[in-house]
């Protein structure tokens, strides 16, 4: 069971923005739920030689908030963040304690991040200069990993649609979870899959998870 949403996606790509969508969704249908932007759990300097992004500091505060969280009667997560490597979605479960958590990858278009991150860093063109230059870089190492359950789409300009398709991808695969058991496909496996599995998607998902 589903119990975890993990929104990956290159700088810009609208993480935190559709985390904060799906609390509203999650609200709406009485979950009791965190949002974890895991950029702000991670934020602290100097970091360590050989981790720039600080990621085992954030595993740590990770697991450590989770079980304020859970203490407190939480019971689903959102998070947004990065995961480069199939090898460390194993590490983000234990620090949550999860029973299921579903890899979105957001895809959004380069013409919308680059037109997003220069309004995010209008006032700043060295910050700006340095996020674009890793929108790209990580955009082609996430497309490279191809790890994740579902892709969906960001480039839109409603956060709440968006939010919904994830929603409904949640849905879908929350019903097969125990037949493949979290397991996260690849490229080739996914489009296999999807042909024999996404069918009935739309009309299962609706009944299930519409808002
Ligand atoms: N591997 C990996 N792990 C974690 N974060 C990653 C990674 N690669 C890039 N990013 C994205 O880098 C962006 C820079 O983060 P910050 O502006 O917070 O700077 S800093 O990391 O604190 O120095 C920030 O971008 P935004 O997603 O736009 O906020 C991070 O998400
Ligand atoms: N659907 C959207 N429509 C319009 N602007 C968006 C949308 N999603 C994100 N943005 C804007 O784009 C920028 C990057 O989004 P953000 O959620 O910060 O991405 P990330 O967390 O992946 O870096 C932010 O300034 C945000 O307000």
């Amino acid at each position: 069971m589903i119990d975890t949403v993990f929104l990956n996606g290159t700088v810009g790509a609208g993480k935190s923005t559709i985390a904060a969508a799906l609390s509203v969704l999650m609200t709406e249908s009485g979950r009791h739920h965190a949002v974890i932007d895991l950029d702000h759990i991670r934020r602290a300097w100097p970091t360590p030689e050989g981790d720039r992004f600080n990621h085992e500091l954030e595993l740590l505060n990770l697991r450590d908030l989770v079980v304020n969280y859970r203490n407190a009667g939480i019971e689903h997560f959102v998070l947004a963040g990065v995961v480069e490597q199939a090898t460390e979605v194993p590490r983000y479960e234990a620090a949550l304690k999860s029973r299921g958590l579903l890899l979105c990858r957001l895809d959004t278009d380069g013409a919308t991040l680059i037109r997003r991150l220069s309004l995010r860093h209008a006032d700043n063109p060295t910050e700006l200069a340095w996020h674009l230059r890793r929108a790209g870089e990580l955009a082609a190492v996430l497309q490279r990993a191809a790890i994740y359950h579902v892709v969906v789409d960001a480039s839109g300009d409603a956060p709440m649609a968006t939010a919904r398709e994830v929603m409904h991808c949640g849905s879908f695969y929350d019903q097969c979870w125990a037949t493949f058991a979290g397991k996260i496909w690849h490229e080739s496996e996914h489009h296999e899959i999807q042909r024999t599995l996404f069918l009935p998607r739309t009309s299962a998902m609706r009944a299930h998870f519409d808002v």
